[in-house]
């Protein structure tokens, strides 16, 4: 143990109090206390500090461990005693002379908590400055009677006034109109105070506020910049709330997805698969082409792909490359600055930078022009470009998913698309098949259609006839899902009964199909076409072969022979 060693004998008033005072000096190190009574105040101090106790103060006598004894009894024997029996390296101080080195120990750690504190301040204040010296805005303190206190540098950076010419000024003759003085005036905040610095032509817009200390004002601060920064900010809040208003504006055309995969309804094998594959690009970033007739779902499907894929939070843009006058494709791809051409009377943001993030789905892409072409080529390959009339190149993240009716390698070839892009944009192809390729879910598909439009008709059909089930499954369907929605709306529309039956269908579906050459009176449809419906359908199930022959006439509850003279009746 290093530090002086030091051991109290008497552990009243007076020995408690120098064992407290001598606890908190660092270098002392308390090695034992004596006192005759057990239940001096001092032991106990001492137990609960766990330093050594003795009832006898001889045992600290033939010790060398001992450098200071302190005999705090004030008992003539004990002293006496102590001074003759101590070994020589032993110091012996008597309880009054302990309270005098004690006085001076509190006074010196009076003395260094002040200086701790000083030097915390003087931190704290380092702090302060580097601080306020980083401040672009210009900062200035007066007291409660209106004396400059501080500047800091950015004041002399804007007012071209030293710290040194200002500071020790009154605010009342130096800035008599600035917001400054009129805070010490009416002890409130002042904020947007626009006036010109005291002495010169700097004009400001400022904010001041009180300094409040315990409830008192003791003085002010104020907090200001160049009008002409102040204007800059304004631009550019100006700025950004054509922005704000553009996108409020673009809102509306917002699409955001709607559509699962949960919604396509179909059972059919190979849709199912354009599913899967569909799923599996939807994870990836890959651009997607879908490609199918028109009303198949390809929408829908890239609906269902953003939903499906991480972007699902981020927008969904849709652009209809057909509906767009080429003029205004370009600046509804990429956008435009405000003057660009006339009738630019603001920026717009294009749908490439509204779908930052998310997903943009390019519908009807093969009747894009080549010009454009080549730009969505550009963005494809770097995800950038510059908006119409400007200059600055704007970056995006954005996944491609395109749709097109048209047989684009039949475009590339007649040279009407470009074959480059065509590649960029085929990385993942899907085809959607038409509905007479998937007849197994026409009517899956008409069910929950009825379902649908009986909530948006307010109707109670229940389903379809036997007879309308045969007409929607031998139809072509050469508008696909869409036209089975229109022929079942209509067909519901005029619907007075439970059921969907011939009557209701046969006037919507197209003259070309083959049903709708069945000579059909109201609901009623002659025999002979009506075996025709059948027989086709039952090969339709259970194919051409024999066997196939031999299931389809158990189907219909005829021989084989039958089935065989009525294929030949009908030259099916
Ligand atoms: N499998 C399906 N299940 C349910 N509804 C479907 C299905 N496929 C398509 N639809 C519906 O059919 C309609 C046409 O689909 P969509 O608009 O997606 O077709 P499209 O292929 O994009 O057509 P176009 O090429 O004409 O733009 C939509 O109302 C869609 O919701």
């Amino acid at each position: 143990m290093s530090g002086v060693r030091v051991a109290i004998v008497g552990m009243g008033q007076g020995g408690s109090a120098i064992y407290q005072v001598l606890k908190t000096i660092e270098d002392c190190v308390i090695v034992g206390v004596c006192d005759i009574n057990e239940d001096a105040p001092g032991l106990k101090l001492a137990r609960a500090d766990g330093v050594p106790i003795t009832n006898n103060f001889y045992d600290f006598l033939d010790t060398i461990n001992i450098d200071v004894l302190i005999e705090a009894t004030g008992k003539p024997l004990v002293q006496e005693t102590i001074r003759k029996l101590k070994p020589p390296s032993m110091a012996v101080m008597d309880a009054q002379a302990a309270d005098l080195m004690m006085l001076v120990v509190k006074a010196k750690q009076k003395l260094l908590e002040e200086k701790k504190q000083l030097l915390e301040i003087k931190r704290i204040k380092g702090e302060m400055d580097a601080i306020l010296a980083s401040v672009q805005e210009a900062i200035e303190v007066a007291d409660i009677n209106g004396y400059i206190k501080y500047v800091n540098p950015a004041f002399t950076k804007i007012t071209g006034i030293t710290a040194e010419e200002r500071i020790g000024q009154n605010i009342f003759s130096a800035s008599p109109d600035g917001a400054l003085a009129e805070c010490l005036r009416t002890r409130k905040n002042i904020y947007g105070w626009r006036t010109k610095v005291g002495g010169t032509n700097v004009e400001v817009v400022s904010n001041a506020s009180p300094i409040i200390i315990d409830g008192q004002m003791v003085g002010a601060v104020v907090v200001f910049n160049h009008l002409t920064d102040f204007m800059k900010v304004m631009e550019e809040l100006k700025r950004s709330t054509s922005i704000i208003e553009n996108l409020y504006d673009r809102l509306g055309q917002i699409t955001g997805s709607k559509y699962t995969f949960d919604t396509i309804i179909g059972n059919n094998e190979e849709l199912r698969k354009v599913i899967n594959i569909a799923k599996k690009a939807a994870l990836s970033n890959s651009t997607i082409l879908l490609l199918g007739e028109s009303g198949t779902g390809k929408e829908l499907f890239a609906h269902a792909i953003h939903q499906y894929s991480l972007r699902r939070d981020k927008p969904f843009i849709k652009v209809n490359c057909a509906a767009i006058p080429d003029s205004l494709l370009e600046s509804e791809f990429f956008g435009h600055e405000k003057g660009a051409f006339t009738g630019a009377v603001k920026t717009k943001l294009g749908k490439f930078e509204l779908a930052n993030g998310g997903t943009i789905f390019l519908d009807e892409i093969g009747d894009m022009n080549l010009y454009l072409q080549a730009k969505l080529l550009r963005v494809i390959q770097e995800m950038e470009f510059e908006r119409v009339g400007g200059t600055q190149t704007i970056q995006v993240d954005v996944r491609i998913i395109a749709a097109t009716n048209r047989d684009l390698k039949e475009l590339v070839r007649k040279g009407t698309f470009r074959e480059d892009l065509y590649y960029r944009l085929n990385v993942v192809e899907i085809t959607i098949p038409p509905l007479r390729q998937r007849k197994d879910d026409i009517i899956l598909i008409a069910n929950s259609l009825i379902v649908k439009f009986n909530r948006k008709l307010g109707k109670k059909i229940k389903g379809l006839s036997k007879q309308a089930e045969i007409i929607l499954e031998s139809y072509d369907w050469p508008g696909n899902v869409r036209e089975l929605e229109n022929v079942i709306e209509r067909a519901m529309v005029i619907a007075d009964e439970d059921l969907i039956t011939p009557k209701h269908l046969v006037q919507y579906l197209e003259p070309v199909s083959t049903t709708a050459t069945l000579p059909i009176v109201e609901d009623l449809i002659p025999f002979d076409e009506m075996e025709k419906i059948l027989l086709k359908k039952a090969l339709e199930r259970f194919g051409n072969s024999v066997e196939g022959k031999k299931m389809a006439a158990k189907a219909l509850n005829i021989s084989l022979a039958t089935l065989y003279n009525k294929l030949k009746k009908y030259q099916l």
